[in-house]
């Protein structure tokens, strides 16, 4: 129990200050943070501030991010903001968290997963099945993209950017025959019908962290980082710990096609992790389980599995 819950003493004044991107997904992320805050510790939802950060990925559209630069594009200045204590926490697409978090802050909790899964759209007809030989295929993602090259060669994957809307328009329009989007980022802006199918994670698997909503803050604010404890989902927490060990042992960037997905069964934590050539013809995958609390130590071990493979060996890890 915070202090402006407990009966017959002096409310103490909360403000807490979220920074985010300004991107329709962003912001509804940062608000959804703003109301679980808000009920825990028992303040208007005033008393935690939204301030829309603009990012360098934000102002590049015509790259992919790859070769931008990498996905800590999308965060560089809101930590810039959180390190000079203009913000006090920081709301992320878990997946666009870079593997390596600058000194002095860290991912102090998430919010519940939402579906992990990627949505398929395309105008005519349902699963990848129904794209017909040599359809044109929109992604920026280079696991996307090598993992449809290995079920689907036949088919032309080419460079789409953008948001969400972006991206449906293009499809829409006939730019692209089908494009692939996380259904969690359709579901969280009104759109999980555009989806036409959405992909079983045994034969699609997602990237680290996708469905998941971080929450990032100075390691040496023990009154922000109390406030994200009392939101923080503990199964999210151990997935995402096992995800990004992975991550970090493969020393994965934007420029190495890799997958992984970690869920919790019980006292167990189970981590699927996928690495592949970007032409999707060689991949390496690995299964493990371990006891919730080896949930990084299972993510480390499986990397260095992995790193040892063949793919991972093509792509110089
Ligand atoms: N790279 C952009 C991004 N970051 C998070 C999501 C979706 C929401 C999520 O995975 O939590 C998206 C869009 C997409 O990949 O379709």
């Amino acid at each position: 129990m915070n202090e402006n819950t407990k009966s017959g003493s002096k409310p103490v004044p909360v403000r807490l200050r979220i920074g985010t991107r300004g991107s329709p997904l962003a912001l509804w992320q940062a608000h959804a943070v703003q109301a679980a805050l808000a009920t825990a510790l028992a303040v208007p939802a005033e008393a935690i501030e939204i301030n829309v950060i603009r990012t360098s990925g934000d102002q590049i559209q015509d790259r992919a991010l790859a070769e931008a630069g990498g996905k800590g594009l999308f965060t560089k200045e809101i930590e810039e903001a959180l390190l000079d204590g203009r913000v006090d926490l920081a709301v992320h697409s878990a997946k666009d968290v870079a593997t390596f978090l600058p000194e002095g802050l860290h991912l102090a909790g998430y919010l519940p997963r939402a579906d992990v899964r990627d949505a398929l759209i395309q105008k005519a007809g349902k699963g990848l099945d129904a794209l017909p030989a040599g359809a044109r295929v929109g992604t920026a993602s280079l696991r996307r993209e090598a993992q449809l090259r290995r079920l689907r060669p036949d088919l032309k994957v080419e460079l789409l950017r953008g948001n969400v809307h972006t991206r449906l328009a293009k499809v829409r329009e006939g730019d692209f025959d089908a494009t692939l989007l996380a259904l969690a980022g359709l579901t969280r802006l009104g759109m999980a019908d555009a989806a036409s199918a959405v992909l079983d994670t045994a034969d699609f698997l997602p990237a680290v962290g996708q469905g998941a909503v971080a929450i990032e803050c100075r390691v040496t604010d023990p009154d922000t980082n109390a406030a994200i404890a009392a939101i923080a989902c503990r199964d999210t927490g151990i997935a995402l710990d096992a995800e990004r060990a992975f991550l970090t042992a493969l020393d994965g960037s934007c420029r190495t096609p890799i997958a992984g997905l970690a869920t919790v069964e019980g006292d167990s934590v189970r981590l699927r992790g996928l690495v592949m050539t970007p032409d999707g013809s060689d991949a390496a995958e690995i299964a493990e389980r371990a006891p919730v609390s080896e949930a990084a130590r299972l993510g480390t071990a499986c990397g260095e599995i992995l790193r040892a493979s063949a793919p991972a060996r093509a792509l110089g890890l």
